[in-house]
């Protein structure tokens, strides 16, 4: 089973994807991917050398995260170029290593797609069997980016209007959990409720 694992900035997908691997499911983490293939001599670093001037690669031979924010999360005319012009030098490679690391799962294992552009992307979309969403109000995004990553409020809210809607979220979804106001413990326990249900795969037998 290939249960594609999506949700805004900040909902919580991380979380439920520390969960879901702890539980035994294969995790693929398109952001962590996208983040080694822009750190030092990461192999997406030429393309973006080139696209972007060397100024986008910091000391380390690594992209400039904080400058690429401002840049393609930003309010300038060219925000949206870059942006794309980003995407189209990450999203191959992201595709290629997601590809390589799922044929590394177990025969059997549940296989989880943690993709922050899930409803954004047809590709995505064909290559899963399955959605969940990881949905919260915009108020809870913006606090947790805020405490989490230090981010002003302002450039949660870009990042929001940038990505689908919530309600385009749940069009998508075979199930949704709200992970608003929601302990650790609370949702630990929907994710165990979904996993007993069949959701990521057949259910584990009892007492397992
Ligand atoms: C712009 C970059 C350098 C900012 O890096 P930074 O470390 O500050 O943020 P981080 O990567 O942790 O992203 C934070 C969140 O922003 C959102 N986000 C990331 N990329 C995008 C995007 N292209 N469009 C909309 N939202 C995005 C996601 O919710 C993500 O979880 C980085 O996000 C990036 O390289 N993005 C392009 C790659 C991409 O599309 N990744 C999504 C995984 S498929
Ligand atoms: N139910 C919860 N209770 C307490 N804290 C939570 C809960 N869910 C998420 N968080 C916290 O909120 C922050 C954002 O969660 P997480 O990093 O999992 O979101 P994400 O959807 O992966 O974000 P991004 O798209 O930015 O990568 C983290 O600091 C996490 O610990």
């Amino acid at each position: 089973m290939r249960v594609g694992l999506t949700g805004g900035i900040g909902s919580g997908k991380s979380t439920v994807a520390a969960l879901l691997s702890a539980r035994g499911a294969k995790v693929i983490d398109t952001d962590a991917i996208s983040r080694a293939l822009t750190a030092p001599q990461g192999a997406a670093l030429p393309a973006i050398a080139a696209a972007f001037g060397a100024d986008m690669v910091d000391e380390h031979g690594a992209l400039d995260r904080a400058r690429m924010r401002q840049l393609a999360f930003g309010q300038a005319p060219e925000a949206l170029q870059a942006k794309q012009t980003l995407e189209h030098i990450l999203h191959p490679l992201i595709q290629a290593e997601t590809a390589r690391q799922a044929a590394q799962a177990e025969p059997g294992q549940p296989l989880v797609f943690d993709v922050p552009l899930l409803a954004e992307s047809a590709h995505w979309r064909g290559r899963v069997d399955k959605v969940l969403v990881i949905d919260c109000s915009e108020a809870t995004q913006i606090r947790r980016v805020m405490a989490r990553s230090g981010w002003p409020a302002q450039e949660v809210q870009r990042v929001i209007a940038l990505q689908a809607t919530r309600a385009e979220r749940r069009a998508i979804a075979d199930a949704v959990i709200l992970n608003d106001g929601l302990s650790l413990a609370q949702l630990q326990a929907e994710l165990d409720a979904l996993w007993q249900q069949g959701f990521f795969g057949p259910a584990a037998a009892p007492g397992v």
